[in-house]
């Protein structure tokens, strides 16, 4: 609701719906009351929106979307007639001004932000673009350069910036509501016209049209198939073209089509969905609602490598002093630059730089190759080789030297955190964190829970997650966790259409197309191929252990390809030693291009095996990488590892470069539709009954049996027998 008060001569309008104000269809129905209210009562001479428990507005609510009798067109009458008010209206914005939020402080004549208030409209992250007039009104106030910015990224701005792009009249420090009466009484009388938007001109830019066609190829380039950036800018370029009337009936076209597109509704999906996965539950019982975290005051990283780097600069950005420790003298010099380089760059991008970081100060950054140090801290995350006798040892010596309560967390990628943990006095107090690399960039932290691990444990290594600022996932223990696990079957599917006739471009080309940031192969060599050969090899699926007179193309009598292990054996490690899947300029260089080499060692390979070499097509690429990754993901589900198919879209958007408007992997099956994705995993799995990774999972039977119900209805078909819950 929106509640009106008459004091002196300011009408008061506060905005409530908590917890953010979202704008309920009753909230602009008080909001619409309270404005006339106002108008018709002659003591009132000014009218002051504000937003109840120090929030002015998170926007439109965002559910009232995909509700049956939607938000409707409502909201921009309603700014509209803010902005037609004879009486001065001012908003005081504190905490967030967002979306539809901010569109209301834009109607109203003038704008009193507290210091610590962020503005924007993020629309475009939803799939859809301000559709309450603001894509006319902000390049009015403060031009279409950073309208447009603001418009096509969404991003969220402080008031300080605000007030430096005219957003805002005023920022204040105390009271914003006092404050904003203030100048509402001052202002009491003054001619509203040039205060009004909607009658301003926008202001010119030199040679607008070059630039807004600089600007087009640029969010062109960075939306990668999404499509709410591309008509967001078109919606600002009809501000430059059109009268504001006709701009805003060009805004309404384009929402609507926004509005319908399967992009918004993904979009709002995964919104939604990272929030959900907050309130995290295991199998046993534990949940968020009864685990209460321990502090973590001080923090230690053993192993300063890729992943231990991105780590510490992760604490330090947190705040949270620790300590760093290497093996040798060698490696931690070594560790000690990098990361010092890592932090330098992150300050630089900080406001108050190294002074905030303060990382050069041991009492809050100190490295050392003594496990002594690590008696008093309070949190251990181990990023030491992938190695299960490596790390046995090194939780062993944890749990002998860290403090009783100390939580002991492990950066495996797919290890058993149940034997880790048995290496320990305290296998409750072992979890697994999997951050994804580079570490300090990635959102992803994926908590894995083994059989003892305490609800304390998981409620802290969450509370870890929020204070780096990451979206912490919990999931129970399986080789691979849920994301590994997952792109398994993805990864083999890739290689193995590169056996039977394709090439490394094509099938990155298709998955790129498709919104994927990297496809398999580039990301192979970005990561390393020796990473997966060394697991390989510790399986004893390749290397030295692999019992002679073992056929080259088959494990276990399914089947297998021997290409990566093959290319490891020739010193092509990817980007690191200039030549993988593709070639590189130099060692360590970055930019691909197919290798003819490749491709001819790829044509020996099928002759040597007798496959014959076929066209595959685009269709079937994608078929075939990304419903064998859905298919895992039905079985992660089925055996209870992971509570909902949110949990795994949240984990592929964030750690895997899924294109957010897809909504994710589980979300994305309900698009095409589970028979469908039944039907072809039947046919691929007809094709080659030696893949178990396209065998239909039971879950995904189940589901398209009973009739294909929406994805929140899925895990109530789950039956207790058929899952570990
Ligand atoms: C029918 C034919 C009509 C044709 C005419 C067409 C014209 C139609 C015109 C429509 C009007 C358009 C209006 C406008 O342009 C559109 C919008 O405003 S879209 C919304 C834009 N706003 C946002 O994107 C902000 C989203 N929220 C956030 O970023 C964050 O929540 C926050 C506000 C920064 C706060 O962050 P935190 O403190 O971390 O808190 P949480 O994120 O956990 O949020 C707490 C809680 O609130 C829920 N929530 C947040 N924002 C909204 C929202 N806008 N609507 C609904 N709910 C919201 C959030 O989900 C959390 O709840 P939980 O999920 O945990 O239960
Ligand atoms: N690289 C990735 O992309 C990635 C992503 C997620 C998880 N992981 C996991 O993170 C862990 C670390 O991987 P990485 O890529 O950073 O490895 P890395 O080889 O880059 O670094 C490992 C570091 O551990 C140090 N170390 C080894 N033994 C030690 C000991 N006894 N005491 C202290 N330090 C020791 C090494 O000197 C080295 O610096 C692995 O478990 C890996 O599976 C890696």
């Amino acid at each position: 609701m929106a509640q009106y008060a008459r004091g002196s001569a300011v009408a008061v309008i506060r905005l409530r719906n908590p917890p953010v104000n979202a704008l309920s269809r009753a909230v602009l129905q008080a909001l619409e009351d309270g404005l006339k209210k106002a108008d018709a009562d002659p003591s009132v001479k000014a009218v002051m929106i504000c937003g109840e428990n120090g929030k002015f507005s998170a926007g439109a609510d965002i559910r009232g979307f995909s509700a049956p009798k939607r938000l409707g067109g409502a909201l921009g009458p309603i700014v509209s007639l803010i902005e037609s008010s004879e009486k001065p209206v001012v908003a005081a914005i504190e905490g967030v001004a967002l979306g539809g939020g901010l569109e209301v402080a834009l109607g109203c004549h003038y704008r009193v932000a507290h210091v610590k208030a962020r503005m924007g409209l993020p629309e475009v992250t939803l799939g859809l673009l301000p559709g309450a007039e603001g894509t006319q009104r902000l390049p009015r106030l403060i031009g279409v350069p950073a309208a447009l910015d603001m418009i096509t990224t969404g991003k969220h701005i402080p008031a300080t910036e605000a007030l430096k792009l005219g957003l805002v009249d005023e920022i204040v420090e105390e009271n914003t509501i006092e404050a904003a009466i203030r100048l509402a009484n001052k202002v009491i009388g003054q001619p509203l016209g040039p205060r009004r938007l909607s009658l301003k001109p926008v202001p010119k830019v030199p040679n607008m049209e070059a630039f807004l066609d600089e600007a087009l190829a640029k969010v062109k380039r960075q939306a990668r198939g999404c499509l709410a950036p591309e008509l967001c800018f078109q919606a600002v370029r009809a501000a430059t073209r059109s009268p504001f009337a006709e701009g805003v009936r060009r805004e309404r076209e384009l929402f609507q089509v926004l509005l319908s597109s399967g992009q918004a509704q993904a979009l709002q999906y995964a919104f939604f969905a990272e929030r959900a996965v907050r309130r995290w539950a295991t199998p046993g019982g534990a949940s968020w609602s009864s685990a209460a975290p321990q502090p973590v005051r001080r923090a230690a990283v053993i192993g300063l490598g890729t992943m231990g780097r991105g780590i510490v600069t992760s604490l330090v950005k947190a705040n949270i002093p620790l300590v760093a420790l290497e093996q040798d003298l060698e490696n931690l010099n070594k560790g000690r630059k990098a990361v010092m380089l890592l932090l330098e760059r992150e300050a630089m991008k900080m406001e108050g730089g190294a002074q905030v970081l303060d990382f050069h100060n041991p009492a809050r950054l100190q490295f050392t190759v003594d496990f002594d140090l690590l008696r008093d801290v309070d949190l251990v995350i181990e990023a030491v080789f992938e190695n299960m006798a490596l790390k046995k040892e090194i939780f062993h010596k944890l749990s002998k030297i860290c403090k009783p309560g100390a939580l002991l967390c492990t950066n495996t990628s797919a290890l058993n955190i149940d034997e880790i943990a048995s290496a320990t006095n305290r296998p409750q107090q072992v979890i697994g964190t999997h951050f994804f690399s580079p570490a300090h960039v990635m959102r992803l932290l994926e908590i894995i829970y083994g059989r003892h691990t305490s609800p304390t444990a998981i409620a802290t290594a969450m509370q870890l997650a929020t204070a780096l600022k990451k979206v912490g996932v919990v999931v129970g223990n399986c080789f691979g966790f849920v994301g590994n696990r997952m792109m398994f079957p993805y990864v083999q599917q890739a290689v193995f259409l590169l056996e039977e006739g394709s090439r490394p471009d094509a099938v990155d080309q298709v998955l790129e197309d498709f919104g994927f940031k990297i496809g398999p192969f580039r990301m192979s060599d970005l990561a390393g191929l020796d990473v997966g050969w060394r697991s390989r090899k510790d399986q004893g699926l390749t290397g030295p252990s692999l019992p002679a007179g073992t056929p080259a193309r088959q494990r276990h009598g399914q089947r297998y390809s021997p290409l990566p292990d093959l290319l490891c054996e020739r010193g092509r490690f990817g980007q690191k030693t200039g030549k993988g899947w593709y070639l590189y300029e130099k060692a360590g260089g970055r930019t691909a291009t197919p290798d003819p080499w490749l491709l001819n060692f790829l044509s020996q390979y099928r002759d040597t095996h007798g496959i014959r070499t076929r066209f595959i097509d685009q269709e079937e690429i994608l078929e075939r990488c990304l419903f064998s990754l859905i298919n895992e993901g039905f079985a992660i589900l089925a055996e209870g590892i992971a509570s909902g198919p949110e949990h795994l879209d949240v984990i592929y958007i964030n750690g895997y470069g899924w294109p957010k408007h897809r909504g994710g992997p589980m979300f994305y099956a309900s698009t095409v539709g589970l028979p469908r994705v039944l039907a072809k995993l039947q046919k691929y799995s007809e094709a080659h009954p030696d893949v178990p990774g396209l065998q239909p999972s039971a879950f995904l039977k189940k589901l398209a049996a009973v009739g294909n119900p929406p994805l929140k209805e899925w895990m109530s078909y789950l039956s207790q027998q058929s899952s570990k819950l």
